[in-house]
């Protein structure tokens, strides 16, 4: 017997088998994609000395005027060490990034001067505070700057160097295993005869996997036989927190990852009210590592993975959102849709006019592949729509990375 669900449902159910992985420290270098373990504060004030925004010259701008000669009295270069000060009269030399000495209260940009290096010309003067970044106005010494489950980008990086931080303490990437199953499947690159067809939906699973985050540890291919699909799932639980499999979950004869899980004793199959990707299983095997079977037709196994699989993969990885993006689109087309079953559909974004018009690209047609590569999105038709005309709004979710 299969359970129905909506999509909303399975998603919830596929989420629930797992949660966010142990911590680990990370090198920075390492950290982008993951997810932060804990909350971060800064270990310094940034700026953690006023500085100068300008090269010119520090001064108290009390002495200055139109016309105005002042001693040049030092140099301070950034990097320099020293403390500094700039006495009444007198000016000191800084360059941007250069500690402001003590007693300057601006920093007078050297294209307002004559460029002097022992008298200097003032030509225009600045105000109070011009051109000096304080002491902490960014950041405070102690300030959380990252939360936990925030996924590091490069910004984050850039923000963890310099707020002092050499490593950070990231969940796990989940391990991942794609078993593909089919005696039709042959390597791509091999010859194919008749019958047979290059084996796509591994190294697909296996690039989102990747790119949700996951370290994709298997990618295997089983013939139709349930012994060897059972065999192949506990080989490849014992070393990856989720295995991933494609075809065999439908009605056929041969549908073995169905038979496998249901051998399995704790696996169930689904009918999901979603176009493509009705027929799913999930199964949990004896050691408690979870297995989400996914239809085989490719665009089925794809939609199947981003509606699925890479919420449970970024709920894993500790990401605080582990769903992708959601937009309004204007439809480009018509579109019809199945009645019962929420469709999504691949489809091009144009933002040449400043807000996303949704071109649907490939048919409904599960087995289509040429338009994939070209879908940037998925055009979401809830299940009691059947038509929806050209130019209406339409929500789409968006399958680019975010941070
Ligand atoms: N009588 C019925 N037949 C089917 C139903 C149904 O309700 N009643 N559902 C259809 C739907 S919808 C889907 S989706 C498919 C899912 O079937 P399976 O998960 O059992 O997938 P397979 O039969 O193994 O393969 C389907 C199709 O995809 C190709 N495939 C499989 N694996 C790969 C791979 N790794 N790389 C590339 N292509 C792959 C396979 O050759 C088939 O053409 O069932 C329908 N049938
Ligand atoms: O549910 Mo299937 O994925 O439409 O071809």
């Amino acid at each position: 017997m299969r359970t129905v669900r909506s999509v909303d449902e399975h998603v919830a159910a596929v989420i629930a088998l797992g949660g966010p992985l142990p911590a680990e420290r990370v090198v920075l270098a390492a950290a982008a994609g993951r997810a932060l373990a804990a909350d971060v504060r800064s270990t310094v004030d940034l700026p953690p000395w006023d500085s100068s925004a300008m090269d010119g010259y520090a001064v108290r701008v009390a002495d200055l005027g139109p016309g105005a000669v002042l001693d040049v009295v030092d140099d301070v270069p950034a990097g320099d060490t020293r403390a500094v000060e700039v006495p009444a009269g007198a000016v000191v030399r800084v360059m941007t990034g250069a500690p402001v000495p003590a007693g300057a209260d601006a920093v007078l940009p050297v294209e307002l001067t004559d460029g002097g290096t022992v008298r200097v010309r003032v030509d225009d003067v600045v105000a109070g505070g011009a051109n000096v970044r304080r002491r902490g106005e960014d950041v405070r010494a102690g300030d959380v700057v990252l939360h936990a489950g925030d996924v590091v980008g490069a910004g984050a990086v850039g923000l963890l160097a310099a707020t002092g931080h050499p490593d950070v303490e990231v969940h796990r990437r989940p391990r991942v295993a794609v078993l593909s199953t089919g005696s039709e499947l042959v390597a791509p690159g091999d010859r194919l005869r008749h019958g047979q067809i290059h084996e796509s939906n591994g190294p697909q699973l296996a690039a989102a996997a990747e790119a949700a985050g996951a370290d994709v540890v298997a990618v295997e291919v089983v013939r139709d036989d349930v012994d060897g699909v059972r065999a192949a799932l506990h080989a490849l639980a014992a070393r990856a927190d989720v295995v991933v499999t494609t075809g065999g979950v439908s009605v056929g004869a041969y549908d073995v990852v169905r038979d496998a899980l249901l051998a399995e004793g704790d696996g169930y199959l689904v009918h999901v009210r979603m176009q493509p990707g009705k027929p799913q299983a999930v199964g949990v095997l004896a050691d408690g590592t979870p297995v989400l079977g996914l239809p085989g037709n490719p665009v089925s196994s794809f939609v199947s993975f981003e509606m699925f699989v890479r919420p449970l993969l970024r709920r894993m990885l500790g990401a605080r959102h582990v769903h992708r993006r959601r937009l309004t689109a204007t439809l480009a087309d018509d579109l019809r849709s199945p009645a019962g079953r929420r469709q999504l559909l691949r489809a091009r974004l144009d933002w040449s006019t400043g807000t996303p018009v949704a071109a649907t690209v490939g048919g409904p047609g599960s087995h289509l592949l040429g338009a994939l590569a070209r879908a940037v999105a998925l055009v979401d038709v809830p299940e009691d729509v059947t038509h929806v005309a050209a130019g209406s709004p339409v929500a789409v979710i968006d399958l680019r990375e975010h941070w």
